[in-house]
């Protein structure tokens, strides 16, 4: 037990695997993003697509959990979800959240603050139409983040929800579809040996405003 315990403690692997030059200050930020996705895709990062969301509500305390990113539009990030679920009740008391995504096979990290809101109905339409059946109901049979007493009461309302649409499309849950992360932070990190990294961050007073201020910070 002490012995994987301590292989971690003393791993102590520089990163090394490329550098931020000055010159990409002067990219769009949600341009680099879209390029450092591709290249995560390309690299064939583990769940590229995996970000973590941390949403505050009104009792201060963060919660954080992974999400996939679905679409990237020039505006923001958008993922799927239950609106009523946890993180849904944090952002309608508080629409201001963080995301977080760590490529380690590139030495990665893109950190995101930004507002958050609810997608356009017909964008969540779209996307929830393209996704299987199954995942579908389950998106109906899920009272998401709520206390259920066991596995087997899931398992009946999946089985009731099954009948409810037998023979028949699955409609979009009104309490289900996409939120769109609109940035006014992006911070663009690549590990460098010694732990001196590379940080470019680009910050915006509103999500409204199209003037970056640019900086590069201490690792
Ligand atoms: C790799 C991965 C991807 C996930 N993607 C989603 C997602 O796109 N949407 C979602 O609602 N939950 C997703 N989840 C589940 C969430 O992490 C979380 O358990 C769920 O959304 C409930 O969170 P909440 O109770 O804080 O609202 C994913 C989990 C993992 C590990
Ligand atoms: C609870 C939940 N909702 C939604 C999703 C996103 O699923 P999909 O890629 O099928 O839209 C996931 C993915 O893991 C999930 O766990």
């Amino acid at each position: 037990m002490k012995e994987f315990l301590d292989i971690l403690r003393n791993d102590h692997t520089d990163f090394d695997k490329g550098k931020l030059t000055d010159e990409l200050k002067k990219i769009d930020p949600m341009l680099l993003f879209k390029k450092w996705y591709q290249e995560a895709f390309e690299k064939q990062c583990v769940s590229p697509n995996s970000m973590t969301v941390s949403t505050v509500g009104v009792d201060l305390m963060p919660s954080s959990r992974v999400v996939y990113l679905k679409d990237l539009l020039a505006e923001g990030l958008i993922f799927y979800t239950n609106y009523e679920s946890e993180k849904g009740k944090q952002i309608g008391e508080n629409p201001q959240v963080s995301a977080l995504f760590f490529w380690d096979e590139l030495s990665r990290q893109i950190r995101v603050q930004g507002k958050i809101e609810k997608a356009p109905e017909f964008i969540s339409d779209e996307y929830f139409a393209s996704r299987p059946r199954g995942s579908q109901l389950g998106a109906w049979a899920s009272k998401q983040s709520e206390v259920i007493s066991d596995r087997v009461s899931l398992e009946k309302e999946l089985e009731r929800v099954k009948k409810q649409f037998k023979n028949k499309e699955v409609p979009r849950p009104e309490f289900w579809g996409g939120y769109l992360i609109r940035p006014t932070y992006i911070e663009f990190w690549q590990g460098r040996p010694n732990r001196l990294h590379d940080r470019i961050c680009f910050e915006r007073n509103n999500v409204e405003s199209e003037v970056w201020t640019v900086s590069r910070r201490n690792p």
